[in-house]
């Protein structure tokens, strides 16, 4: 062989050997990755296998989850699982499911993951929504809940109808002065945004342009915004991690700052109305509460108010002009019986079923969220031959159970109809031992279910029974609102939009005249 030749020989076996070790490490490389790619089996000791799922993990949900979830569901059944990363996810997509295991195994199922971000970094542990099952989200709860009962609730009975009053009366003059069409966002925000105040600090703001409604609504936006990051990068200083920070030091900078007002007028002899932070400053001894739990507790409540219901009342005015023929059912029921001399009252519910069955389709097709706040489990479970480990976050797929055709015929349609003859509250219908009567899961499920249904079923009322006894509530031409795109990956708001309301009753302005704007300085 000439000398080239093995030169030749020489070159192409090192390329050769060159490749082989490039292949040896990639495969490695490929083999050590591949459990972070793909799935991982569990079975627990009698070999029960965890609920079926994808294949492979994933890193987050892009936007519209809820399309993914819903489709794994039809594939997977109406429980099934999903690895995030590292960790494992059960999707409850049944009414049956759900009741099984948020209610009649809450005492497993009722925990929150000690989330980075929300627990660890913002709410430090405290504020009801991200406690870990025990006994301090037992009193947290226990101690929120005061101001909510039914009693207090009839308390409350004449804040509300006040600030549903206003809400009408501000819309009406601003459709008058400023002109048709109308973003209804700044005044139903700040219906609810009051009402929340009055129940947590007892006060309110007197105008729509109070600098307090946009910063502690911007507080909320960014909470709901702040989300964990891959776990390593956890431990190192980021930007993420001083967001996080930054928004706790402000919860308490905020929402203590209020605290402190209240507690001046207290000092002074004020008669403060009863309200959340009455009941802490009252009990912070009894109740062994510290600063932060008083600040957390405040900011949580606050924010688990405003954005869920006045999301509601948007998507019922962003729908409501699509469907001509059921506003003019709503309009001929309110003229039956409430006619044109007043307008309806909290007491009226009863009386209007159809209004009633408007506002939970609404709430059926349009909850704030699809998938609500996830829950925990503490211990081992096996349900029906599938193995949920202690460690699992568990999720209700809300979107899956709403479109339930054997509940639900026609899911898709909204169809106030459906709920004719439900004379429950959303608070009941939660309580109904066949889960499959249920009116929907908006509100969340088991011991972790929402504890302000009650205020947030009467601002839903108040609200939306008067807009519609008020006005005729139409597109505006040439923008039509979509109601398949939203705001929100968590949180779900409809696009901006604007609509043209049309006085219905001559008498309007008499009705929601008279009393002035209250201001309650803090
Ligand atoms: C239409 C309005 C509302 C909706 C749709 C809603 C929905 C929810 C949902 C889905 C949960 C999670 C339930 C679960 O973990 O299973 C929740 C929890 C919570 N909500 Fe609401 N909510 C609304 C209004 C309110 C109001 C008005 C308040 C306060 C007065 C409030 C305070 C809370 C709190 C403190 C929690 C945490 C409960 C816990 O972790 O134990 N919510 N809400």
């Amino acid at each position: 062989m000439s000398a080239s030749k093995i030169q030749n020989a020489d070159n192409q076996a090192s390329v050769l050997s060159g490749s082989m070790a490039l292949a040896v490490v990639l495969g490695g490389a490929l083999l050590l990755l591949l459990p972070h790619i793909f799935r991982k089996n569990l079975v627990d000791k009698d070999g029960n296998p965890i609920p079926p799922g994808p294949l492979l993990r994933y890193a987050f949900l892009r936007r519209y989850p809820e399309r993914a979830l819903h489709a794994w569901s039809k594939k997977y059944g109406p429980l099934f699982s999903l690895w995030m990363g590292n960790q494992l996810f059960v999707v409850i997509s049944d009414a049956r499911v759900a009741r099984e295991l948020y209610v009649a195994h809450g005492a497993i199922f009722s925990s929150r993951k000690n989330y980075f971000m929300k627990n660890q970094v913002i709410l430090r542990g405290r504020g009801i929504t991200a406690s870990q099952y025990g006994e301090k989200w037992r009193q947290h709860r226990r101690i929120a809940l005061r101001p909510m009962t039914p009693k207090a609730m009839q308390a409350y009975g004449h804040v509300l109808d006040y600030e549903a009053r206003i809400m009408i009366r501000t819309l009406l003059n601003e459709t008058r002065h400023v002109g048709l069409p109308i973003n209804p966002t700044h005044y139903v925000r700040r219906y609810i945004f009051n009402n929340m105040l009055m129940l947590a600090f007892g006060t309110r703001t007197d105008t729509t342009a109070d600098p307090l409604i946009e910063r502690t609504l911007a507080l909320a936006t960014e909470f709901m915004g702040l989300t964990d990051f891959i776990e390593p990068l956890q431990k190192i200083p980021s930007y993420e991690r001083y967001r996080g920070n930054r928004l706790h030091d402000n919860f308490i900078k905020v929402y203590g700052a209020m605290i402190l007002r209240v507690k001046a007028r207290m000092d002074a002899g004020e008669d403060v109305p009863n309200c959340l932070v009455k009941t802490l400053l009252d009990t912070k001894e009894e109740e062994s509460l510290d600063w932060e739990d008083m600040c957390m507790l405040a900011a949580t409540f606050t924010i688990g108010g405003v954005h869920s219901t006045s999301s509601i009342i948007h998507w019922f005015l962003a729908l409501i002009p699509s469907y001509p023929e059921i506003q003019a059912r709503a309009h001929e029921e309110l003229d039956r019986v409430i006619g044109q001399e007043r307008w309806p009252t909290a007491e009226d519910a009863q009386s209007l079923p159809y209004l009633r069955a408007i506002i939970k389709e609404v709430q059926r097709l349009h909850p704030p969220f699809w998938v609500p706040t996830p829950h925990y489990s503490t211990e081992d479970f096996v349900y029906n031959g599938m193995y949920i480990p202690k460690d699992t976050v568990v999720i209700l797929d809300c979107y899956t159970l709403h479109h339930n055709e054997e509940r639900y015929p026609d899911p898709f349609t909204f169809n106030p109809d459906r709920y004719l003859g439900d004379n429950s509250s959303c608070a009941d219908s939660a309580n109904l031992p066949d889960a499959m009567q249920r009116d929907h899961w908006t509100y969340g499920a088991g011991r972790r279910i929402c504890p302000g249904i009650a205020p947030a079923e009467q601002m839903l009322w108040l609200a939306i029974s008067r807009l519609l006894w008020s006005f005729t509530i139409r597109e505006t031409p040439g923008e039509p609102i979509s109601l398949k795109e939203y705001n929100g990956l968590f949180g779900r708001t409809p696009l901006p939009y604007r609509v043209e309301l049309t006085p219905r009753h001559e008498n309007l302005s008499s009705i929601v005249a008279g009393e002035k704007e209250i201001t309650i300085k803090f």
